[in-house]
């Protein structure tokens, strides 16, 4: 079982704000691990420590030379910069060899391909500012996958697509989870814990669960808020229980 990334007793504040504590977390091949928890838990904040954007203000991190391709909140990319949703999901190929600082024929057939699976290769020419959200998202899904990682991470990949890409959407990280590592942060606990197989819950401190199987009771003692479930009535949601 390979080992591509590794946190060990990790502490990171914002000036004196303590928003992660004490936090482990191992990445193994293979694993699809989602990441729950409240609103302002550090759900993001932990991403940001394991990409390598915020340095923490103690503890570890073993990275192995294990290469990520991100996923970053939609909504908090500037969209009026002006460049092609091409060019956006070439741009994932950065650390990538160009040929005569080009982009080679195989890169544009992987990236017409991607656009073709995520259906916006009729946007390619597009300016990225004139997209919805749920286009965007795909844009930014082709490009963090279009350098096969060995390790993908996503904030957030369902927030502004519509119910039918959802299920795609899933599919495809099920496909990319045969050689590829996936961590993906979500709200809607109950869609999370159908496709991934294991649960970490952030709140200040993880608590790693490992199973995608998580009772109320067990939230509860994760300190992860009852409210983040959606009850009974609405399809595709209902959390699953304990056995
Ligand atoms: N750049 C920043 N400077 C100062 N405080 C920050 C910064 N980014 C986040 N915070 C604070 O750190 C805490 C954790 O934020 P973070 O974005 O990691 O939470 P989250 O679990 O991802 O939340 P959400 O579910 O709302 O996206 C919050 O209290 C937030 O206000």
């Amino acid at each position: 079982m390979d080992t591509l990334l590794e946190l060990k007793s990790i502490n990171a504040a914002y000036d004196d704000k303590l928003v992660l504590k004490d936090v482990d977390l191992k990445i193994n091949r293979n694993d699809f691990v989602g990441i729950i928890g409240p609103n302002g838990g550090g759900k993001t904040t932990l991403l940001k420590v394991i990409l390598g954007i915020l340095k923490p203000i103690s503890g570890e991190i073993n990275i192995n030379g294990t290469s990520i391709g991100y996923l970053p909140q939609i909504n908090k990319i500037d969209s009026k910069f002006p460049i092609s949703v091409r060019d956006v999901v070439l741009s994932g190929l950065m650390g990538v060899k160009k040929l005569f600082g080009r982009y080679s024929p195989e890169n544009r057939k992987s990236a017409n391909k991607l656009m073709e699976q995520m259906g916006i290769l009729h946007l390619k020419n597009k300016n990225i500012g004139e997209l919805s959200g749920g286009q965007l998202q795909r844009v930014f899904l082709c490009r963090a996958i279009i350098s096969d990682p060995q390790l993908l991470i996503l904030d957030e990949p369902d927030t502004y697509v519509d119910s039918n890409f959802e299920g795609e959407l899933y599919e495809i990280l099920d496909q990319l989870n045969d050689h590829m590592a996936i961590v993906v942060v979500s709200h809607d606990v109950g869609t999370i814990c159908s496709h991934v197989k294991t649960i970490a819950c952030v709140n200040q401190t993880l608590c790693y669960h490992d199973s995608n199987i998580i009772s109320q009771e067990q939230l509860a003692a994760y300190n992860c808020p009852i409210d983040l479930i959606t009850h009974g009535e609405v399809p595709h949601r209902v959390l699953k229980h304990h056995h």
